[in-house]
């Protein structure tokens, strides 16, 4: 055992199998989140699944349906959801639905919740992942994002009046699995161009293409992509995802990842010092001057005086941290962070003024 405060304590939450995981699916309008939840609903894949379908539309009172897929039949049920803009209401909405849910606990396994079209999943992302009384019953998984093969390009290239990222990037950042569907009305050309462009955004999710949402439910479901069993193969990161945008045309947007990586190890204070100025001053500038906006961060960290790694998730202000995997004596001691957010190229030389980045290598994608 590690000697460190019982903040820092492993909080075994995917050991814990009373949790039921949530995975959110979120994707632009009509990339085919039903069309998904549908064909999962029908598979035979031996879990039993809730859905909670979040189509926020017209209207003051919308019925939704759920249902909780056993053994291939449909026992359906109607949820009454208050209506309004998900963004913001998600909250009282989304886990009222989930509290409603788990007074049939022991009828499900899983929880799948698809968002509007034009949400944004950061807020719904915190919520199943910090909020305290919902954490007792379920955990996050992961993110999916649809991404409609035919269209994402013009979405992805779209400008906000307000000068903000728009809702396609800020969906594809924050993805941890991206679906690419529709693959049936675009040429493999297209395709590989708009992998590089999504690739551009988001260099840290898996992409799966599919044609009509058929896709095998193992690829998204069970990803533990908030790393609480242990994100082990972060350091391999920055040498095996060596993808780079050089050489090929990008479009012109300001979300990016780049991936930091560090040698040796660093304090707790240092990492938390530059956390909170990351994420909650929110004052540092790359090398052109524009301030840097994380989306989503995830680092697994070397910290000094402990003998375990410390895997750090953080989606906008929000983050979270906690001790997980025993280095091994002969595993050379690192750091990797992975920024995805605006304005994150150019920002080792913001970094170094920090005392962890002083040895940090950097790699843009
Ligand atoms: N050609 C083609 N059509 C598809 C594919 N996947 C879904 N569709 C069709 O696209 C339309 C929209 O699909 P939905 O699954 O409703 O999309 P959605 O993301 O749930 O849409 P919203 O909830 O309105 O945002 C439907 O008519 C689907 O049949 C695909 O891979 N290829
Ligand atoms: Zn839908």
């Amino acid at each position: 055992m590690s000697e460190e405060s019982d903040d820092d304590m492993p909080e075994l939450v995917a050991a814990d199998v009373s949790k039921v995981p949530v995975t959110v699916i979120t994707g632009f309008l009509g990339a085919g989140k039903t069309t998904l939840l549908n064909y999962i609903l029908t598979e035979q894949h031996g879990k039993k699944i809730a859905v909670i379908l979040n189509e926020f539309g017209e209207g003051d009172s919308i019925e939704k349906s759920m249902s909780v897929g056993e053994e291939g039949e449909l026992f359906e049920e109607w949820l009454e959801l208050r209506n309004g803009c998900l963004c913001c209401s998600v909250k009282d909405n989304g886990v009222k639905a989930i509290e409603n849910l788990m007074q049939k606990k022991g009828k499900f396994d899983y929880i799948l919740l698809e968002t509007t079209g034009l949400a944004d999943p950061g807020p719904i992302a915190s919520i199943f992942w910090l909020d305290e009384e919902l954490c007792s019953d379920v955990y996050l998984d992961g993110i999916v994002v649809m991404v409609d093969a035919k269209f994402c390009e013009r979405h992805i290239d779209e400008k906000k009046e307000d000068g903000s990222v728009n809702e396609c990037q800020k969906q594809i950042a924050l993805g941890d699995v991206i679906i690419l569907n529709k693959t049936d009305l675009v040429s493999a050309e297209q395709l590989s161009k708009l992998k590089d462009l999504i690739r551009s955004v988001n260099n840290f999710a898996k992409i799966v293409e599919t044609s009509h949402s058929n896709i095998n439910p193992e690829s998204i479901l069970d990803i533990n992509a908030y790393g609480l069993s242990g994100d082990t193969k972060m350091e391999d990161i920055f040498t095996q995802r060596g993808y780079s945008t050089e050489d090929k045309h990008i479009i012109d947007q300001s979300v990016g990842t780049i991936t930091v990586q560090i040698p040796g190890s660093i304090s707790k204070c240092a990492l938390d010092d530059f956390l909170q100025t990351l994420l909650w001053e929110k004052t540092i500038k790359n090398s052109t001057g524009n301030i840097i906006e994380i989306l989503r961060l995830k680092g697994s960290m070397c910290i000094e005086g402990s003998d375990r790694r410390l895997v750090v998730q953080a989606v906008e202000e929000l983050y979270d941290s906690h001790t997980t995997t025993v280095w091994e004596d002969d595993q050379p001691r690192s750091s990797t962070v992975v920024f995805i957010g605006e304005h994150c190229h150019r920002i080792l030389g913001s970094l170094k003024k920090f005392d962890m980045f002083k040895l940090a290598a950097v790699r843009v994608v």
